[in-house]
């Protein structure tokens, strides 16, 4: 049936709802620490504390992030100097160089999930090692695009540094928590416990 009206799937602030978000609008919802469908710099940063990142890292990722992807996702003609990231327009964040798990609309593409462990993940079948996500990432280069890779890899690399294993591993459950966005609650509970920060 046809959508009837605008504010359909959204809460009475006009916000997405968290069970109807795609899985992309999912992986950066948890970001929007007060839930108002804009991610702002200080948001980011928190987010970014919250799962184990510290000072330094944190800022220079609401830095680039907002500065990036808040352009990107506003609504209108008119910039703004705060630099907001909307959560409804995320998927116009993609970027080149990616695994194509998420679809241009940010949805879960299941085979593209399966292909990275059939492809790279030689040592043990449901993990990535840091150099399979290295091969990983130069198979995911595009032609000439430098910039992609760039961000691609910075993802994968931070990733890396919050989420892997004791053994120096990159699960495939973690990686799934990726996608889906549990894993960043998952890790800000974690923390919560042992509060300990990289
Ligand atoms: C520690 C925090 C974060 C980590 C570790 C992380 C990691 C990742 C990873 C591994 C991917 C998958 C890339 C691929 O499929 O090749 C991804 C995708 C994405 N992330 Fe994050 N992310 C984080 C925070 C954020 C934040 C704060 C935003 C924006 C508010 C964001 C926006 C995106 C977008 C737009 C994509 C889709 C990229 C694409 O498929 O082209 N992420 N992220
Ligand atoms: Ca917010």
């Amino acid at each position: 049936m046809a959508s009837s009206s605008k504010s359909e799937g959204k809460n009475c602030e006009g916000n997405l709802k968290y069970e109807e978000m795609t899985p992309l609008q999912k992986h950066v919802a948890f970001f929007d620490r007060n839930k108002d469908g804009l991610i702002y710099p200080w948001e980011t940063f928190q987010g970014m504390r919250a799962i184990g990142a510290g000072i330094g890292l944190s800022t220079v990722a609401a830095m680039f992030i907002n500065g990036a992807l808040g352009p990107k996702t506003r609504p209108g003609k008119f910039p703004s100097l705060l630099f907001p990231i909307y959560v409804e327009n995320i998927s116009r964040g993609k970027h080149t160089s990616d695994s194509g798990v998420y679809d241009s609309e940010g949805r879960f593409v299941p085979e593209k999930f399966e292909e990275i462990f059939k492809k790279y993940a030689k040592t043990k079948a449901v993990a990535l090692s840091e150099k399979e996500l290295d091969d990983m990432l130069l198979g995911n280069k595009e032609p000439k695009d430098s910039k992609g890779h760039f961000a691609g890899k910075t993802e994968w690399k931070v990733l890396y540094l919050l989420a892997k294993d004791k053994d120096g591993f990159l699960s495939k459950d973690t990686i799934k928590g990726v996608y889906d966005g549990s894993l960043f609650t998952k890790l800000e509970q974690e923390r919560s416990s042992s509060q300990k920060k990289i």
